[in-house]
Formats: structure tokens, sequence, C-alpha cells
């Protein structure tokens, strides 16, 4: 079973007066979910704890620093692919990092506006869970695929989700 992480960076910036709150989001250029918007992430390596994938995988997607320590977890979600546990993914968010985001061959970067998030450019499941992530809720969930591989052709057909759990990672 393989484990995933996603990051999602956060700012608020000023503008004219007004107080904007963004995320971090990549267009994946390559991978699974492939011209979809999303966090940073990817598949931990071996001896790695989700932390520390999340941080290397921003590094390297999009050239920011994120301390392992500053990630706050922030959801679990579980993906089924024809009834069978495909991956699990934890989710983070921080609003502590250096370093400007860069275009990569495998991510582009944009802070985008949290009021503004291309819901119908992501995954089918994220409207579900990512706008209360961003609200600074925690949340588990299951979602199942149907269809075969790779999950992103599959079929979204259900989900369950439980809000406001405790994580001690
Ligand atoms: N937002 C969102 N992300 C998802 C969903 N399903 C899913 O696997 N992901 C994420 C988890 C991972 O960050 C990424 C897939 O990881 P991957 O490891 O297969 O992609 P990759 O090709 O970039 O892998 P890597 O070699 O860089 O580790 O997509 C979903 O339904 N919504």
């Amino acid at each position: 079973m393989t484990e995933t992480t996603l990051c999602f960076p956060r700012r608020t910036r000023e503008s004219t007066g007004e107080s904007i709150e963004e995320v971090l989001l990549i267009e994946k250029r390559r991978g699974l979910g492939d011209g979809l918007y999303n966090g940073p992430g990817g598949k931990l390596e071996a001896g790695e704890t989700p932390r520390e994938c999340a941080t290397r995988e921003t590094r390297e997607e999009v050239d920011l620093e994120v301390d392992p320590a500053d990630l706050e977890k922030a959801g679990e979600l579980t993906f089924l692919l024809d009834g069978e546990r495909h991956s699990v993914c934890h989710v983070f968010r921080t609003r502590s990092f250096s370093g400007e985001p860069t275009t990569t061959a495998e991510a582009r970067p944009t802070w985008t506006p949290v009021d503004d998030v291309p819901y119908d450019q992501m995954w089918d499941d994220d409207h579900l869970w990512l706008p209360g992530v961003l609200e600074g809720n925690t949340v588990v969930g299951d979602f199942h695929f149907e269809g075969g591989k790779p999950l992103d052709e599959a079929e979204f057909v259900e989900y369950d989700l439980k809000w406001n759990v405790s994580f001690d990672e």
C-alpha cells in the first residue's frame, strides 16, 4: 500500500488595504494527476516519514523550503480503487516557509486566493475536503474510485468523511 503526501503552504497577502488569504497550488506537469491543480506532494521514499516526504516533495517540485516540524497535519485520505486500498495520503498545511516558489519540470506553482481555488480543474473529491482543510479543520476520509488503474482515470463514486479528528503525528 502506497503512502503519499500533500503540502498546502498558506499566506496572507496585504493588497491595497485588504488581506487576501492564499494557498500555494501547483499545476502538476507529470505523474499521477498530471494537468490538475494540487498541493506539492508525492510518494514516501524508503525510511522517510510523511513530514519528511512533504518537505522533500515541496523542495523538489517548487523549490520552497518547509521544515518538517512546522507542518501541521490536516488530513488523512484513503483512496480505494475497485474496493482495494490504493494509497493513503497525509495532508499538511503550513504558514512557515522560506524561498520563492519556482516552476520546475514537475510543477508550475501559483499563489491562489482560497476563495478562488479551481476545484473544476482538480481531483473530483477535492471540493469535499480541501475547503474545510483551508479553513483550519482536520479530516479523515475514504474515497472510492472504480474502473481500474490509473487512479486519475477511474470514476469517483462515493466517500465518507469525519471532521475534526486529532492526529498524534
Ligand atoms: N488532491 C488530491 N491529491 C491526490 C488525490 N489522489 C492522489 O493520489 N493524490 C495525490 C497524492 C500524491 O501527492 C499525488 C500522487 O502521487 P504520486 O507519487 O503517484 O505522484 P508523482 O508521480 O508526483 O510521484 P513521485 O514520483 O513524485 O513521488 O497525488 C486526490 O484525490 N486529490
